[in-house]
């Protein structure tokens, strides 16, 4: 059943505006001819589906049957379908099925026609990796499709830590995740950290048990790990029939209805499967464990939910087996909205199981757009504001900007404003990114993400407002005084209500050696650039600037104290303070001269050039005689005593028994610090720390020593400092002495 076109429909208002009937009763479209083609009996089954969800068949029907004005009913009627959007990201450690799981969900909506196996490399994925000259690229971006009436907005997130500022990036735009597993590994290093990620951005999530036909899956496992390692609630809300090689399918826990795939020849692609009550008869120890499943999801529900521990407690405390279905879905969605618990469900992508109820189960328990409550929602009322989370550059139109809606409507041809850039942008054009197709539409609402054309300046993570005035207002309504500090940087943090937050990069690297006799020296520069340098004593400097400028006696007597912070958590920028001496707080721009000299100082510190971290900067005294900034801050920072800090390394290895000792001798000359060898299944998971710089080339090394066995994941830990002999060599190596 093809679905998609319905979006496409109900996203154009110009698209509706003529809808006859055809020969044969089906309805011709006539604007483009793309609805015609595609406005089939699947179609008008599908928007029946979606007319009784919203329950608001009389007034689709009505506009539906008008020729008359599309437009005014157009944003009502969006507003109306914005319960039925899903706005999800699927998240994974690399390997874990993600891409199979994406590539079986297009299929089972429509989207595609045939099925992708990323081990031939012909996914829509991998296509549109091939493709990406054509034109615009989607991929990791926005996918969209439908499920029985909902449309789904997948916004990829890559799974590999590299690619962690991407995942950053897409969770913030996220209702809600989906969260997959190999079912043979459990929670795996890179999981760990999405996992992270998602709760910082109060993502509610599901958990998908993908590879329950795979050697060693185990679904008991996984939820164990799940429950360990995420420390979260699972809930089990399927169990699988089978594991390993005798997967054949899964039972509902909530609704005691097995699901069982044929995989006969030529009805193996999954979109065949028997679904009917489970019986005693059928399996009596499956029917005593679902039984039992669905008593222990109950009673672990009511603990999390009141309203649904009145209604177990008031109808229901004699027997749980007529307690309704439906009941304990809503409940069961309360938590999961709530961040109580995570539904847990199994399957097997490739081999075609349990993605259908996983699309279900996306649009029964994530939650939609207007049900999720983000702050700043509040103070723009119904005035636009949007975020830009992903920039791609196209050959012919230029930068595409795609934007999720979070209040107001958005239309094409208007100037809005970016609160990041302190500049307003022309819209030329706005689509809706649907399935592989751009579709250029006249205005969309809030809970949407939409691709726009020519905005020259945005980037990842602007805010985009109307105007400068709805900006203004807005941050009004937050309570901040926008007036009050001084600067545009102040005036900007203080307008901004919405953003992505960039993690702190470990490498900045623009290469381009001029010669290749200058290359040594380029590679010298870009590794000493991941180091930090810090203080190891208190120490206190006064300074004096004395200079004329023209006409004009510049004089300023400064007096500063910098002492290490010795906090566990490090901190970047310098913590500033002022002493007792202070009787009266200096003016405002005074103090902001000051505190701007502080931090400039602290940009490169004197021993490398490297940023200087962790100190705490006291103001003694600031006498000056006419207004002017501070450089001899930098040279009071200088003044003490310097340590170069090395960027440190969370390194996580799986590999197997075979492989590990030489893993172990190999960290072991690369000043790893091993905390921990875990058992995992077949194999083991070394835990330890290692410095960055020890770790250049390290995916070749490994894949040698472990014959290609070995998969590892990094992220940054923390700064550490450098032994006297490594400080010494680097600097030697800095200073062009070795
Ligand atoms: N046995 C089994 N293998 C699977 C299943 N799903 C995916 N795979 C295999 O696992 C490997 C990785 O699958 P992908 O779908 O590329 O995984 P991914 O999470 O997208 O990987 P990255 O894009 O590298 O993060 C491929 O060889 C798939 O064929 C499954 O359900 N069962």
């Amino acid at each position: 059943m093809n679905h998609f076109p319905l979006a496409l429909w109900l996203a154009d208002p110009h698209n509706g505006r003529r809808v006859d009937r055809g020969k044969g009763g089906q309805r011709k479209e006539s604007v483009g001819g793309l609805v015609q083609k595609r406005w089939n009996e699947d179609l008008q089954s599908n928007f029946q589906a979606l007319i009784q969800q919203v329950e608001m068949r009389d007034f689709v029907e009505e506009i539906v049957h008008s020729r008359g004005d599309w437009r005014s009913n157009y944003n009502h009627l969006l507003d109306l379908l914005t319960p039925l959007i899903r706005n999800i990201g699927i998240m994974a450690h690399i390997d874990a099925g993600k891409t199979t799981t994406t590539e079986r969900m297009l299929y089972y909506s429509g989207y595609t026609r045939t099925l992708g196996d990323v081990d031939d490399g012909d996914t829509v994925t991998d296509f549109m990796a091939q493709e990406r000259e054509r034109g615009i690229t989607i991929q990791s971006a926005a996918v969209n499709f439908d499920w029985k009436g909902y449309r789904i907005n997948l916004i990829d997130t890559p799974g590999h830590v590299d690619f962690t500022l991407e995942v950053e990036r897409s969770l913030r735009v996220l209702d809600g995740a989906v969260a997959v597993f190999d079912a043979s590994a459990g929670v795996e290093a890179q999981t760990l950290t999405v996992w992270r990620q998602a709760d910082k951005h109060h993502i509610p999530r599901i958990c998908f048990l993908n590879k329950m036909d795979k050697n060693g899956a185990s679904f008991s496992y996984s939820v164990e790990s799940i429950k360990q390692k995420l420390k979260v609630k699972p809930l089990l809300l399927q169990l699988p029939i089978g594991e390993s090689k005798t997967f054949k399918g899964l039972v509902d826990v909530v609704t005691k209805e097995q699901v069982i795939w044929k995989s006969s020849p030529g009805l193996d692609d999954g979109k065949v499967f028997e679904q009917k009550l489970l019986a005693e008869t059928d399996d009596p120890e499956l029917f005593k464990e679902v039984n039992d499943a669905r008593n222990a999801l109950i009673e672990q529900v009511a603990d999390l939910d009141d309203e649904f521990a009145e209604l177990v407690l008031g109808d229901f405390s004699e027997s749980f087996d007529s307690l309704p279905a439906d009941k304990l879905q809503s409940a069961v969605r309360r938590v999961t909205l709530a961040q109580k618990a995570v539904p847990v469900f199994c399957g097997s992508a490739l081999k075609n199981k349990g993605v259908q109820p996983l699309l279900d189960a996306i649009t029964m328990y994530l939650p939609a757009p207007d049900e999720r409550s983000y702050d700043f929602l509040q103070w723009y009322k119904d005035d636009l504001c949007a975020l830009a989370f992903k920039v791609l550059h196209d050959k012919q139109r230029g930068p595409l900007v795609f934007i999720r809606i979070y209040s107001g409507t958005m239309k094409p041809q208007s100037s809005l404003y970016n609160i990041n850039k302190n500049c307003t942008e022309k819209m030329s054009r706005l689509f809706l990114p649907f399935a592989d197709q751009q579709t250029e539409i006249s205005s969309l609402t809030a809970g949407n993400i939409a691709l726009t054309v020519v905005f020259k300046q945005s980037a990842t993570g602007d805010t985009i407002v109307s105007s400068k005035a709805s900006a203004v207002a807005a941050a009004s309504r937050a309570g901040r005084d926008v007036g009050r500090k001084h600067g545009p940087s102040s005036e900007i943090e203080s307008l901004l209500l919405a953003g992505v937050e960039i993690p702190e990069p470990v490498f900045f690297c623009t290469i381009e050696p001029p010669s290749m006799a200058r290359q040594p020296g380029n590679t010298v520069s870009l590794w000493v650039m991941s180091y930090r340098e810090t203080i190891l004593n208190s120490v206190q400097a006064t300074d004096t600037l004395d200079r004329v400028i023209g006409d004009k006696r510049h004089l300023v007597t400064v007096e500063l104290g910098v002492r290490p912070w010795e906090e566990e958590r490090s901190t970047t920028a310098p913590v500033i303070e002022y002493s007792e001496n202070f009787t009266e707080p200096l003016q405002a721009d005074l103090r902001e001269a000051v505190e701007h000299g502080v931090r400039s100082s602290c940009l490169q510190g004197p021993l490398l050039g490297c940023p200087v971290q962790d100190v705490v900067v006291t103001v003694r005294s600031v006498t000056v005689h006419s207004g002017t900034s501070l450089p001899m801050v930098s040279a009071c920072v200088s003044r003490s005593n310097k340590q170069v800090l090395e960027p440190l390394m969370n390194l996580e290895i799986t590999v197997g028994e075979d492989h590990l000792g030489a893993v172990l001798g190999d960290l072991a000359q690369r000043r790893g610090n091993i905390q921990e060898v875990q058992g995992r299944q077949d194999n083991k998971v070394v835990i330890a720390s290692v410095p960055l710089a020890e770790m250049m080339g390290y995916s070749t090394a490994l894949r040698t020593i472990t014959s290609g066995s070995a998969t590892f994941t990094l992220e940054l830990a923390s700064y550490q400092a450098m032994n006297v002999h490594e400080q010494i060599g680097l600097l030697n190596r800095r200073s062009g002495l070795v």
